[in-house]
């Protein structure tokens, strides 16, 4: 069976006044339908331009990715954004932001469709009550849910999230964290999401990426999470691969990132990064900062 989405051998080129800043080659990942990848590596190694080439809002210089089928060649409904800042119309309530998408997505259906339609997804974030609120009258935390809502309502193939809860408060984070999982597991949402937050990951991926240090920034390896799919949040910690996973990963940014780009492991191959599920049983538990994340 093909994958779902298949990035194929993209690379991404600046010219600069100091000559070009190659910021990845030949890079390769695949995506199942229904997956959950979150992509994890220092700044400034191209996390945030492959999310855009996945978008279509930039194009690569070299190779393609296809997307059930088809090569991405320009944004599409087929592809939702969600950011760390929400760009949501101001003049518009949320019920008129919501809506103002659904009927993009769905230019043939009544006022009545579409009304009903973005309330069920308004619902969905917890925001019922809010409708008739405009983004000023809204805390951070419940802008970024009307972007996620927005971004759901049009019930897009794939949804990509840079950083997406990184502006947020703790406790605004971890619910919103709780309800996108909970959207993406009940609806089999295929998600590509930035972080630089481990647990954040280890909550929410099945799978993650770990891209070297840029410049020529490659993928890694990509680590399969080793957590029972039902976790929870505030459990994680209990769970016996969880220190396993989190170790790895933190040892990845502290110290692999920057030995890995320049010095891959034999019989590394770009095509089929290594893939690792660290558990009890293969990692030994160190006593790391319990939390680093990859900005510092
Ligand atoms: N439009 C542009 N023109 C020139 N260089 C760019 C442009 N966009 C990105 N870059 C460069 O590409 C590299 C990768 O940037 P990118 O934003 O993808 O990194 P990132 O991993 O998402 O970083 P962060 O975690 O800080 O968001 C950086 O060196 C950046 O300076």
């Amino acid at each position: 069976m093909s994958a779902y989405l298949s990035i194929e051998g993209i690379a991404r080129r600046f010219r600069t006044p100091k000559g070009t800043n190659t910021v990845f080659e030949d890079l390769w990942f695949a995506m199942d339908k229904g997956e959950f990848a979150c992509v994890i590596g220092h700044s400034g190694c191209g996390k945030t331009t492959v999310l855009n080439i996945l978008s279509g809002l930039e194009e690569p210089d070299g190779g393609v990715v296809i997307m059930d089928g088809q090569a991405i060649d320009g944004p599409s409904l087929d592809r939702a954004v969600i950011f760390q800042s929400h760009a949501l119309l101001p003049w518009k309530s949320v019920l008129g932001n919501v809506a103002y998408a659904v009927a993009s997505r769905h230019k043939d259906w009544s006022r009545e469709k579409v009304r009903a339609h973005a309330e069920r997804f308004i619902e969905v974030v917890g925001l019922k009550g809010a409708e008739h609120k405009r983004p000023a009258e809204l805390s951070g935390g419940m802008k970024q849910r009307v972007g996620i809502a927005r971004a759901l309502s049009i019930e897009p193939k794939m949804l990509l999230m840079d950083e997406p809860f990184s502006a947020l408060d703790a406790l605004t984070r971890g619910t919103l964290q709780d309800e996108v999982r909970r959207i993406c597991v009940e609806t089999g949402q295929t998600v590509f999401m930035i972080t630089h937050d481990v647990d954040e990951a280890i909550y929410l991926a099945d799978r993650i990426v770990l891209m070297t240090n840029g410049p020529q920034a490659s993928i890694a390896e990509i680590v399969e999470n080793p957590l029972p799919r039902d976790r929870r949040r505030l459990d994680l910690h209990k769970q016996p691969d969880f220190y396993a996973l989190r170790n790895h990963l933190i040892d990845f940014l502290v110290e692999r990132s920057r030995v890995l780009r320049d010095s891959p492991p034999a019989g590394y191959d770009r095509r089929r990064p290594p893939v690792v599920r660290p558990t009890l049983a293969t990692e030994p538990v160190g006593a790391l900062s319990p939390r680093r994340t990859a900005g510092g």
